[in-house]
């Protein structure tokens, strides 16, 4: 059968970067999406901006929500200090399948845990299975009407610390209106978009970075 998109993309990796080398295969996937066939990767320009968030809080334990092909777990993993680990999650068992490759090829397989399955079935296995007691940071890049539910859940299991980052790719293409709505007028949150563009392309999308104060912040009287 024709081969996936995804598919495609792993094959010009394995063409065009070198093995171990994790910004070749970031470069050859950003090629790829830019001059043969655009995927839904964060891309170069927003990846930037994941970079300097990455770099800023420096993070001991990383949840990303959406795995895809790997690329922003990519991105992220070539940052993290030694120790520091980064679990990621992937409902879609062929893009999981995809990923675990192009993460092996990047040579970052051992930063990574990449787990298949819905974040609304793994969030609350994240101690018991993981050995996870909160995140320093939260990369949500999965299905946009999860990313508020999702935080709720991550919220009422104790998963956030004072000074968890949340940091919500697509929030304006294809976007996601209740939870802009809620981190931004929540008193928990200290939040702030870094407008950007849709991955290569010149439609408007930014990132949402919202800082979690700590539990007790907004319920004081
Ligand atoms: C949702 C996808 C990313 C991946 O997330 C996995 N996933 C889902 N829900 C869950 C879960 N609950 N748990 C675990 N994994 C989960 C899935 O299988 C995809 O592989 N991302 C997007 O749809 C996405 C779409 C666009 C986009 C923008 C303009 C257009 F015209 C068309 C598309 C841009 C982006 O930047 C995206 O990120
Ligand atoms: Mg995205």
């Amino acid at each position: 059968t024709r081969s996936s998109r995804p598919q495609r993309m792993l094959a010009h990796v394995k063409r065009h970067a070198a093995r171990g080398d994790p910004q070749s295969v970031i470069d050859a996937i950003d090629y790829f999406c830019r001059h043969k066939e655009w995927a839904m990767n964060v891309g170069d320009e927003k990846g930037t901006i994941l970079d300097s968030v990455v770099c800023e809080v420096s993070p001991g334990a990383v949840l990303e929500l959406g795995t895809y092909c790997g690329y922003s777990t990519m991105r992220i993993a070539r940052l993290l200090a030694p120790g520091a680990r980064l679990i990621t999650l992937e409902f879609n068992p062929a893009n999981a399948a995809v990923a675990r490759q192009v993460i092996a090829w990047a040579g970052l397989e051992h930063k990574v845990q990449l787990v298949e399955g819905s974040s609304g079935d793994l969030i609350p296995q994240m101690r018991e299975k993981f050995g996870i007691d909160s995140f320093d940071l939260v990369f949500l890049d999965h299905w946009k009407d999860w990313y508020l539910p999702d935080t709720r859940l991550m919220e009422e299991l104790g998963l956030l610390h004072k000074g968890s980052v949340l940091l919500a790719d697509n929030v304006i293409c294809p976007g996601a209106p209740e939870y802009l709505a809620y981190v931004r007028s929540s008193p928990r949150y200290d939040s702030r978009y870094f407008k950007s563009h849709l991955e290569y392309t010149y439609v408007e999308d930014g990132l949402e970075k919202s800082v979690f104060p700590g539990a007790s912040a907004g319920s004081r009287p």
